[in-house]
């Protein structure tokens, strides 16, 4: 891609050294994926900067080196006099805005919707692919669960948790608009938004869904998580805002001047879409839909009251992108969730299995709420504590469990560094009844769900929550494969071939 610098006042640039016509072949923000014509821009981060691997990124081939730091930017220029060098004063921004140019503004050729709020953007990403999917705009998402374009899963190694950096995700969105994809729906983190990962992008759509602390090991206070989150909405044409949330709701409702739609699960409230009489059944939910001053009722294959609310949010979408609510209406009955988010597996052994992402004392706590309204003997929750995570999270999930349910294993996803069982006596450390006989440490997720199976009887409900369901574990820096499903799988076939063989010895 042929790129004039100086013809693009979105990247700021404080000084340019070099030509300013360059021809890249990529924009790369770490030195070891630097090849022939990339444009390497250098990041502080936490434990680097990046200016340190200016001369690692040129003998690799780059062609244009960013950073903040004068002296640096002045100093390779002199050793690099071939290649171009940019002083700027926010890489992030600049990585960002870069992107954006040499991917030829590819976001704004297809409708973009970012989701944010402390629960619910995988499943409200979920939704809305789903759901605009049924309505005949071939969608995809990007988040947390991966990418999934309409047609199914792409093979993209995720360089970050939930959001990409930018590189990444403009990359996707080509990749996305090749796959024949009109829509994306996408995870927007409050470490990205701060990271400047998702800067430059008008989104059509930006879905609010709640907020609760999280992530105060990288915004150090409620107040500066909430700021962050709250400036998706300066980058959005139209938004939807969950009117239940105290946290931010009201904030964005006084400051939001494009159209907007609320959505709530209280009757009495005056939000645009309402939900009522919310009824669990073993296929899904039913519910009153109130919108445009008319009353439905509808049903879904989805469950949990919070998950109502989650579709509501979709439903919004939906109609700010103009689609007619006849239409919307006839689609719910196919809405198809996010794997690992209240996902029901009940072909084991006459047990209900339900996985579910919940990883804060919030989320869990609304899980368990709404996991007991479906019929079952015993509750055995399995809760973990997450190594590379905050650590002052850990006892609260505990606390929020306690009481709650008839056994409750205490694992660890995502070790890290940590000694496993560290992790697991933190988190039991949250127990008013510390030793309590139906608490159950296991010091792997591996081993806690096996203990939570070996618990189980015929008819019990059977609990995995938090960070890791399907995946990888992250321990010692390696990423080890991990699924609860198989696990789950390989005890109920072990199960099956025991009893056979009982059976045919007696
Ligand atoms: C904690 C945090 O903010 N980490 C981010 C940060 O990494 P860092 O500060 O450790 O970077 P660093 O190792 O100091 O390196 C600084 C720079 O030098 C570069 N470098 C480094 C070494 C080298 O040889 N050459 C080189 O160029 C690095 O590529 C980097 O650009 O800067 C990197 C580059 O921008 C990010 O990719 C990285 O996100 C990592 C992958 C991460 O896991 N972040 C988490 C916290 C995150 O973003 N999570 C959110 C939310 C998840 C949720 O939904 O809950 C997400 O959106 O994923
Ligand atoms: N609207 C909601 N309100 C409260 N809790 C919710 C809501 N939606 C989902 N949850 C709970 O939060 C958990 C995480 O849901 P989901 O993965 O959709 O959220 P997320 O924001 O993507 O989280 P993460 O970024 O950590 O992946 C769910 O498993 C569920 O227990």
């Amino acid at each position: 891609m042929n790129i004039c610098l100086s013809n693009h006042p979105s990247l700021t640039i404080i000084q340019l050294i070099g030509n300013p016509n360059v021809h890249l072949s990529s924009v790369v923000y770490d030195s070891r994926k630097a090849c022939a014509g990339s444009a390497f821009v250098c990041v502080s981060g936490e434990n680097h900067d990046g200016h340190h691997y200016i001369e690692q990124a040129a003998e690799n081939g780059a062609v244009l080196i960013a950073g903040e730091n004068e002296l640096m930017i002045r100093k390779f220029a002199e050793s690099y006099p071939a290649l171009t060098f940019v002083l700027v004063k926010d890489a992030r921004l600049f990585l960002a805005h870069l992107s954006i140019v040499f991917h030829d503004r590819i976001h704004e050729k297809m409708t973009t919707v970012g989701v944010t709020g402390t629960n619910g953007k995988t499943t409200v990403t979920a939704y809305v692919r789903s759901l605009m999917n049924v309505l005949n705009t071939p969608s995809a998402l990007i988040g947390t669960n991966g990418i999934l374009a309409s047609k199914g899963k792409l093979a993209f190694e995720q360089t970050t948790p939930t959001t990409p950096e930018a590189p990444d995700l403009h990359h996707l969105f080509e990749l996305l608009k090749r796959e024949g994809d009109q829509l994306v729906a996408m995870e927007v983190s409050s470490v990205a938004i701060e990271q400047k990962r998702t800067a430059g992008i008008e989104f059509d759509v930006a879905i609010h869904t709640n907020i609760s602390p999280e992530h105060l090991e990288f915004h150090h206070t409620f107040e500066n998580y909430k700021k962050a989150k709250l400036k998706l909405f300066q980058q959005a044409k139209a938004a939807v805002v969950n009117r239940d949330d105290e946290g931010m709701g009201a904030d964005i409702i006084q400051h939001f001047s494009g159209p907007l739609i609320t959505y709530s699960l209280d009757k009495q409230s005056n939000a645009d879409i309402i939900a009522s009489n919310i009824k669990t059944h073993s296929d899904g939910t039913s519910f009153e839909l109130r919108i445009q001053h008319k009353s439905y009722i509808v049903r879904a294959p989805i469950f949990g009251d919070y998950n109502v609310a989650n579709l509501l949010s979709a439903i919004g979408t939906a109609v700010l992108l103009g689609h007619s609510l006849p239409n919307i209406l006839l689609a719910l009955p196919f809405i198809e969730g996010p794997e690992g988010r209240f996902e029901v597996l009940q072909q084991y052994g006459r047990r209900s299995i339900i996985l579910d992402y919940a990883h804060t004392p919030v989320a869990l706590s609304n899980l368990i709420e709404q996991v007991k309204k479906l019929p079952h003997n015993r509750l055995i929750v399995m809760i973990t504590g997450i190594g590379i995570r905050d650590r002052d999270k850990m006892p609260k999930m505990a606390e929020a469990i306690e009481g709650k349910a008839d056994e409750v294993v205490v694992s660890v996803d995502h070790p890290g560094y940590n000694e496993p069982e560290d992790i697991v006596n933190h988190v039991i450390s949250g127990f008013k009844n510390k030793l309590s006989p139906h608490i159950h440490p296991a010091p792997s997720r591996r081993e806690g769900v096996l203990a939570a199976l070996a618990l189980s009887r015929e008819g019990d409900l059977i609990v995995l929550t938090s960070g890791c369901i399907n995946g990888a574990q992250i321990i010692k820096g390696k990423k080890v494969p991990h699924s609860d499903k198989d696990i789950i799988h390989e005890y109920f076939d072990k199960l099956q071939s025991g009893m056979e063989r009982d059976y045919a010895e007696a």
